[in-house]
């Protein structure tokens, strides 16, 4: 942690009166390049979900409450505030493979979803160069419809033509390792066929920025193995790739930046090996 702190009293020095809470690690003294082209620029990010019909504070885990309520049919009109992402900025760029970790409810998915410009920011903003892409496990396959019919659906949605479908559907079919089932509806997949199938449709595709979030945390060890090698292939088609795991193996392995979130905010941002240490540290 001695160059972080060295790196953070810097930061801190070069702007006096400026409260800093993250942490900048870069693997080298020498400033970033210049000629690297960014990809997303995300500028004091705040993220707030409302959620109404919350507790307040002095309903909370009161079970007496909650059953006095029930009786007397009382709805519950408060609503409550998660501030989810709190002033996180940070630049990508072209090339890189960006592992996200913090622990849960540290606000990695929220991060990725607003990146993707799928919640709108409470404040700040987020800039991307392209369209940025989620992959998630939730992402919008439809579970009624066979694996078959999902490949074709998910490859327009991502722009491809027909002659482009045909061409990639038996390496998508492949890649996913998901055989025969491609003829059955996707509500008879386990969840991790359906993720590597997932991560087969959206990676068939060259993406400007495309977000991952847990997809390759449920496929078997040869399927992260080929996935870490396409991540890696689409960095060097020069995009820029996010990646939610716990899994810290796939994020050192995988990644050549790590941004440890906690609370919401930017703990450390730089090098994986180091972010990593720290990270497993506290
Ligand atoms: N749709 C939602 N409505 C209200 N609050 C939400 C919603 N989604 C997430 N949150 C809250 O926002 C915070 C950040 O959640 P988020 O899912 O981004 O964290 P995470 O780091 O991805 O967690 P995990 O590792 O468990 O997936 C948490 O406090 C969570 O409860």
């Amino acid at each position: 942690m001695a160059e972080s702190t060295e790196e953070l009293s810097r930061v801190k020095a070069e702007e006096p009166g400026t409260p800093r809470a993250d942490v900048r690690v870069h693997p080298d003294p020498e400033p970033p390049q210049v000629t690297r082209t960014p990809t997303v620029v995300v500028d004091d990010l705040h993220i707030i979900y409302r959620v109404y019909g919350a507790a307040t504070e002095a309903e909370k885990g009161n079970a007496a409450n909650a059953l006095m309520r029930l009786l007397k049919r009382q709805g519950r009109p408060q609503m409550k505030e998660v501030h989810a992402v709190r002033g996180v900025s940070f630049v990508a760029y072209h090339g890189d493979a960006i592992g996200i970790v913090g622990r849960n409810g540290s606000g990695k998915s929220t991060l990725l979803r607003a990146i993707a410009g799928l919640l709108p920011p409470h404040s700040g903003a987020v800039y991307t160069d392209g369209q940025p892409s989620l992959l998630g496990v939730n992402a919008a396959l439809m579970r009624e419809l066979t694996g078959e019919r999902n490949i074709v659906l998910g490859c327009y949605a991502m722009g491809l033509n027909p002659k482009q479908v045909k061409e990639k559907y038996d390496d998508i079919v492949d890649f996913s390792g998901i055989g025969e089932f491609v003829q059955f509806p996707m509500s008879t997949y386990s969840s991790g066929m359906g993720a590597r199938l997932r991560f087969a449709i959206a990676s068939a595709k060259a993406h400007d920025v495309l977000l991952i979030d847990e997809a390759l945390a449920t496929g078997d060890r040869d399927f992260k193995r080929k996935s870490q090698e396409r991540i890696k292939k689409m960095r060097e088609e020069a995009g820029t790739v996010f990646l939610v795991a716990h899994n810290l193996d796939v994020i050192e392995e995988t990644c050549n930046r790590v941004i440890w979130l906690h609370k919401g905010k930017i703990k450390m941002d730089g090098d994986p090996k180091t972010v990593l240490a720290a990270y497993n540290k506290g």
